[in-house]
């Protein structure tokens, strides 16, 4: 697609999100249209052109080149819990109808306190036979991360994996010899200069996989492979028209042990998409779909980002990354 048609297409977003999360609440991004359908666009404001390469590539694939064949045609999700007090964290799991819960934490310093309750509102809502998983962002130190594991996994009686507790590969290495549970790692994947040559042998037990930041799912795939390990695919909060990319990628994996992170619409406020085409799980399940979902008119018309600076801030972005990306037409 060259630049001219791209930015013809370009529709730029702002959705609220439903609660802060990871210090967002508006989440924007840009949704485009090739050939192949829809595709979107939406790499975090703080993150530079170099990082919003594999983001744009992710886009192009499922707009210009499509996906590979699934081989399976529905995954099952988690519920993401944001740093909620414990009766919303408890009234969101009960609500779900998912049996595995990602509940965010260490969003300050000094919340372990509340970390805990919020674990133990979780555990009460899913019962004995739910599964309960932890997310960091890398927000500890290795010492800090060895005591807060050990007192959430009491509080949570028993954690499926923590995902990201330390910001270093060395440091989670560290770690894992110093706790019984299981580590996942996420930015070090994701935000790593290369991610296929990150080594995670000896820091992590569990992959966390997200083609939007990756490159799309063919590239996500290979990452999957190189890692050598169970693989969760999670989201990076897009619409339904970024997360079809990311259920394609879930939907292809030859192995897929774990719940998805992928059950993230509930966190926005609005989708793009109209609701028969929307991903809202289904008794922690959503489906693997072939082809993109097709925003709605009048959605896109609804969750247009109306500030002039911001529309043009993306627009000039969109443009400046596709020039980067150069003149490979398959960057996937
Ligand atoms: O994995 C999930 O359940 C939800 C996705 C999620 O937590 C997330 C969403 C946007 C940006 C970063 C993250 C993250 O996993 O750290
Ligand atoms: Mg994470």
């Amino acid at each position: 697609m060259d630049e001219h048609d791209l930015l013809a297409t370009a529709r730029v977003y702002a959705i609220p999100t439903v609660t802060r999360f990871r210090g967002i609440s508006i989440r924007e991004g840009v949704l485009i249209q090739g050939p192949r359908g829809w595709g979107e666009f939406c790499p975090f404001p703080e993150y530079d052109d170099r990082e919003a390469e594999r983001w744009l590539a992710t886009a192009l694939e499922q707009a210009v080149a499509g996906w590979p064949e699934p081989v399976r045609d529905r995954v099952p999700v988690n519920v993401t819990v944001p740093a909620l007090d414990p009766e919303h964290a408890h009234a969101m799991v009960t609500g779900s109808g998912c049996s595995t819960a990602k509940v965010k934490v260490a969003e300050h310093a000094d919340s372990l306190a509340q970390d805990q309750a919020r674990v133990e509102a979780v555990r009460a809502a899913l019962g004995t036979g739910g599964r309960i998983r932890i997310d960091v962002n890398g927000r500890w130190d290795l010492d800090t991360a060895v005591q807060n594991i050990r007192a959430l996994d009491n509080a949570a009686g028993g954690l499926e994996y923590v995902e990201q507790p330390c910001g270093s590969l060395e440091e989670l290495a560290a770690l894992r010899r110093r706790v019984d549970v299981r580590i996942a790692a996420d930015e070090s994947i994701r935000r790593a200069d290369d991610p296929l040559a990150a080594d995670l042998t000896e820091a992590a037990d569990i992959a966390v996989i997200k083609c939007t930041p990756l490159g799309g799912v063919r590239q996500a795939l290979r990452v999957a492979d190189r890692t050598g390990l169970p693989c969760v695919v999670s989201s990076a909060l897009e619409t339904s028209v970024g997360l079809a990319a990311q259920l394609a990628l879930a939907g292809a994996l030859p192995e897929l042990d774990f719940a998805c992170g992928l059950g993230t619409l509930r966190l926005l406020g609005g989708d793009v998409v109209g609701p028969d085409q929307a991903f809202w799980p289904v008794d922690g399940w959503l489906p693997v779909p072939r082809t993109p979902p097709r925003p709605d008119p009048q959605a896109l018309d609804t969750f247009s980002m109306t500030d002039p600076d911001r529309t043009a801030w993306w627009r000039e972005r969109l443009a400046r990354t596709h020039a980067r990306l150069g003149t490979s037409t398959q960057p996937w």
